[in-house]
C-alpha cells in the first residue's frame, strides 16, 4: 500500500496502539508528559497537579451556582456555530457518525475505523435522564457539516463512600482538518457550562493521553478469538519461533460453553442481578451506581450492542457477565470487511461472598476459578458471534484471569480522571512494570466505553 510519510507514521501508531504485544513488556511506559504549568489549558482547570498529595479528598471547586454560570457559550471563529445535536433526529444522528467513524480514530484513513452504529449511540448516549443540550456539537456556519462533538451524560459515581452526582464525558472529536487549533479547550468550557447550569460540578471522563491528573491507570489486554484472522489483517504478528498452527491451536476455545445454567439476562432476573451486581461493585473505590432503570437500558436494552449473561443453578443467580460490541471496519483488504471487536462489560459473582475480606486467598481462588470459567465462556459466545478479538481492562478483578486466558498485555493504556474532584490514586490493576497485578488488583469498577 503505498503512503505518504505522515500517513504511514499515523498507521503504525494505530497498529501500535491496537497489535497484540507479543509479551515484552520491559520497554513500555507511558508517553513522557508534560510538566503541569505546561498544559496551558488544564493548569486553568480544577482538576489535581500531578504533584499533590491529597489528605481529604473531595470537590476542588465549591464556590459556584448555577446563577454564577454565563447563559451564552463562549464565541466561535465566525465560520462556526455551536449547535445541539437532536439524537432523536435520524439524520443528525447520522452526522455524529460520521464524524466519529471519520475522525475518532485518527488513523482511520489507513487500516481500520471504528464503525460506531446508530444504535450504539442510542445505547451509549441516551440512557435514563439523558439530555439533548448535552450532546454539543459545532458545525461550519455555511455547509452545517458538523465538524466537533463531546457529550456528557448523567451518571452518579461512589468515590470511594461517597457518593458523586456527575456526568461522563465522552466522544469528545474534532475533525482532523481542525486539529491543533485549541477547539478543545473551548468544547469542554461548553459541556462544562451545560453541565454546571444542572447544577452539576463534577465529572468522570478517561483518555489514552495523559492530562492532569490520573486517578487510576488500567491497561488494555487483548484475547484473540480469530487468530488467522487478525493476522491476515495486519492486527497481530507472528511471534519468532512460533508458526501459524501453533498459534491458531493456542487461541482455539472449546466448540460449546461449559457453566451450567448460562444464559442470557431477562427482564425477570432484574432485581436479583441488580442486588448481585451492587454488592459486587461494592468491593471497588471507583463505581458508577447505577439505578435499577439504568441498569435496564445498560444491560437489556439494544440486541446486537450489548450482551448480558447470568448463570442460573436451582432458581438462583450466581454470576452475571456482559460484554458489548464495537467493530472496526477494515480498509483496502481484499478478504475482510469488518473485524469483530468484543469488550469485556460489567460482571458480579457471589464466588467470594463468603469471605469478608476481599483478598482472603482461599475466597480469591474461588473467585478465580469461577471467573476463569466465566471469562472463558463469554469469549466463547463472542467467538459466536463472530468476534475476532475479545478486550478487557486491567480494571476490576480482571488480572485474576487475563494471564490465564491468554490476554495479551496491549500497548494502550487508559487514564481515568476527575474532573473538579480531588482524589489519591486507585489501584488500576498494574504493578510497577505494568504488568497485571493479581495480588493487589484493581479498585477501578467502573467500565467506560
Ligand atoms: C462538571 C462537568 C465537567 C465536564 C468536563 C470534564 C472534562 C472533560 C475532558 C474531556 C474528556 C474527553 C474524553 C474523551 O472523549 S477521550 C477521546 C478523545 N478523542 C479522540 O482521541 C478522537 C481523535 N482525536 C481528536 O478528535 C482530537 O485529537 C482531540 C479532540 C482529542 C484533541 O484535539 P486537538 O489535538 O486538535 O487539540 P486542541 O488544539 O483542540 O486542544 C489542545 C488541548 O486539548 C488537550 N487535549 C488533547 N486531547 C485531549 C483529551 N482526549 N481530553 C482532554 N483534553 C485533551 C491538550 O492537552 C491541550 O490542552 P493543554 O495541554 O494545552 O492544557
Amino acid at each position: 500500500m503505498s503512503q505518504d510519510p505522515e500517513q504511514a507514521k499515523k498507521l503504525e501508531a494505530l497498529l501500535k496502539m491496537l497489535s497484540l504485544s507479543q509479551g515484552d513488556t520491559s520497554k513500555l511506559t507511558q508517553p513522557q508528559r508534560k510538566q503541569f504549568e505546561e498544559y496551558r489549558f488544564w493548569k486553568t482547570q480544577p482538576v489535581s497537579r500531578f504533584d499533590d498529595k491529597v489528605d481529604n479528598e473531595g470537590p476542588i471547586n465549591t464556590s459556584q451556582t448555577p446563577e454564577d454560570i454565563p447563559d451564552q457559550p463562549l464565541p466561535l471563529l465566525d465560520e462556526f456555530e455551536w449547535c445541539t445535536v437532536d439524537l432523536t433526529d435520524s439524520g443528525q444522528l447520522d452526522d455524529v457518525f460520521v464524524l466519529l467513524n471519520e475522525n475518532y480514530v485518527e488513523d482511520q484513513d489507513a487500516t481500520f475505523r471504528f464503525n460506531y452504529s446508530r444504535e450504539f449511540f442510542n445505547w451509549s448516549l441516551k440512557g435514563p435522564g439523558w439530555r439533548k443540550d448535552w450532546h454539543v456539537g459545532v458545525r461550519t456556519r455555511q455547509s452545517g457539516r458538523l465538524v466537533a462533538f463531546i457529550s456528557a451524560v448523567p451518571a452518579t459515581l461512589r468515590v470511594r463512600n461517597r457518593i458523586v452526582k456527575s456526568v461522563e464525558i465522552n466522544f469528545l472529536c474534532i475533525h482532523k482538518k481542525l486539529r491543533a487549533k485549541r477547539l478543545t479547550p473551548i468544547l469542554i468550557k461548553e459541556v462544562t457550562r451545560r453541565v454546571n447550569k444542572q447544577n452539576i460540578w463534577q465529572a468522570l471522563y478517561t483518555a489514552g493521553v495523559v492530562l492532569p491528573s490520573p486517578t487510576a491507570t488500567c491497561r488494555y489486554a487483548h484475547r484473540p478469538l480469530n487468530w488467522s484472522k487478525l493476522y491476515e489483517v495486519g492486527f497481530t504478528g507472528l511471534p519468532a519461533n512460533a508458526s501459524k498452527t501453533q498459534m491458531i491451536a493456542k487461541y482455539t476455545l472449546p466448540k460449546e460453553t461449559d457453566t451450567p445454567g448460562l444464559r442470557p439476562l431477562e427482564e425477570r432476573d432484574v432485581d436479583e442481578v441488580y442486588d448481585l451486581l451492587e454488592k459486587y461493585q461494592s468491593r471497588f473505590d471507583l463505581v458508577q451506581v447505577f439505578t435499577k432503570e439504568e441498569f435496564r437500558h445498560v444491560f437489556l436494552s439494544t440486541a446486537s450492542v450489548v450482551y448480558s449473561y447470568v448463570v442460573e443453578n436451582e432458581g438462583k443467580i450466581t454470576d452475571f457477565v456482559s460484554f458489548y460490541s464495537l467493530p472496526f471496519t477494515v480498509l483496502n483488504n481484499p478478504h475482510y470487511k469488518e473485524l469483530g471487536i468484543g469488550y469485556l462489560f460489567y460482571y458480579a459473582s457471589d464466588a467470594d461472598f463468603g469471605y469478608s475480606d476481599r483478598f482472603n486467598p482461599e475466597g480469591t481462588l474461588k473467585l478465580r476459578k469461577r471467573l476463569n470459567r466465566l471469562i472463558t465462556d463469554v469469549s466463547i459466545k463472542a467467538r459466536d458471534l463472530k468476534m475476532d478479538v475479545f478486550n478487557a481492562m486491567s480494571c476490576q478483578d480482571n488480572s485474576l484471569f487475563l494471564d490465564d486466558l491468554k490476554f495479551g498485555p496491549g500497548d494502550g493504556f487508559l487514564n481515568f480522571y476527575l474532573f473538579n474532584y480531588k482524589v489519591r490514586p486507585i489501584a488500576g490493576g498494574l504493578k510497577d512494570d505494568n504488568t497485571f497485578d493479581t495480588e493487589k488488583r484493581s479498585n477501578v469498577g467502573v467500565v467506560m466505553l
